[in-house]
């Protein structure tokens, strides 16, 4: 078990992912997670009542109490955040951001001097402890801290280490990824429906298949070309639906999902500078 006290600055749905997954975990006891948000305290009530986590509002908290900030908040409220955390954090206090398009860069040029920072990206599927979550820490943040930001994201899910440079498109993979999966559900229920299925049994038969397909390419030596390939018989009825898939343009629309999420990702982060420029 994690012996460090963690506080959520932000309560939304992606910290709600987060703390509901690390609270089951057994990772971190309950009482050394703390949630706070602006000023909505019936969200607070209910996380407390929820998770049986700690909640405050954000200008309640004891700040000294505290080892590593989760900022959860929406990325335009991020100079905002920096501008208040600046004298409030100690150099060993570490600020782990989960915001989409927000450098470390971007926020150690807003803190003091060697502030300790690392950027993550987790998706929604914390809530089952199953995130895709992608760390990398910034240039003044110890190896301590990492392993410790690490084993908390172990809790909710498998972590990779990754170059900054690469954090626009895992967003664009993992942190968008699963609405990429609900859409194509979505679609596979509406067309059962139209057949006659009812919705109930057509989600089982969807995210059993999908699950399926997901345990295979993790715990079999063979790539999804391979795996697709053996689904295929010759003029059977897979050929037939790849090829539906491909006619109507199904791959490049994957691959278009990725890279506009990826873009708009890079996005964020002028505009957030623009945002900044224009209030000088
Ligand atoms: N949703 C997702 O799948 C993923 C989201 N992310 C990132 O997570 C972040 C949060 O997204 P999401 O959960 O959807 O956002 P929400 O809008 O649902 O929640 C934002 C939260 O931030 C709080 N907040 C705003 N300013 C402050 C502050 N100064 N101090 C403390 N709390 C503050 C708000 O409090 P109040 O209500 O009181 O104003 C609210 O609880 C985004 O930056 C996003 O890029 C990353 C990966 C995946
Ligand atoms: O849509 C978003 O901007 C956030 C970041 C990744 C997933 N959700």
């Amino acid at each position: 078990m994690i012996n460090k006290k963690i506080a959520f600055l932000g309560a939304g749905s992606m910290a709600e992912a987060m703390i509901s997954g690390m609270a089951e975990s057994g990772t971190i006891a309950k009482e050394n997670i703390i949630v706070t948000n602006r000023s909505n305290q019936d969200r607070l009530n209910s996380i407390h009542e929820k998770y049986g986590v700690r909640t405050v509002l954000k200008d309640e908290l004891d700040f000294s109490e505290v080892d590593q900030f989760i900022l959860a908040m929406k990325p335009k409220d991020i100079d905002a955040v920096l501008a208040d955390l600046k004298d409030k954090i100690q150099p060993n206090q570490v600020l782990v951001s989960v915001l989409a398009g927000i450098s470390t860069s971007y926020m150690e040029e807003r803190l003091n001097e060697n502030q300790q920072v690392i950027r993550v990206m987790p998706n929604t599927s914390s809530m089952l402890r199953e995130s895709a979550t992608a760390l990398c820490p910034g240039k003044y943040t110890d190896m301590e801290q990492v392993q410790v930001a690490k084993e908390l994201l172990r809790a909710i899910g498998e972590v990779f280490v990754i170059e900054e440079d690469k954090m626009d498109v895992f967003t664009g993979i993992a942190g968008s990824g699963p609405a990429y999966f609900y859409y194509l559900m979505e679609h596979i229920e509406e067309t059962g429906r139209a057949e006659g299925m009812d919705s109930e049994t057509l989600r089982e038969i969807g995210a059993q298949t999908l699950l399926g397909a997901a345990k295979m390419m993790l715990e079999r030596d063979e790539s999804p070309t391979e795996l697709r390939e053996n689904v295929t018989s010759p003029n059977g009825t897979t050929a037939a639906g790849l090829d539906a898939l491909n006619a109507n343009g199904g791959g490049r629309a994957i691959s278009e999902a990725v890279k506009g999420a990826a873009s708009r990702s890079k996005e964020l982060s002028k505009e957030i500078e623009g945002l900044l420029v224009g209030a000088k």
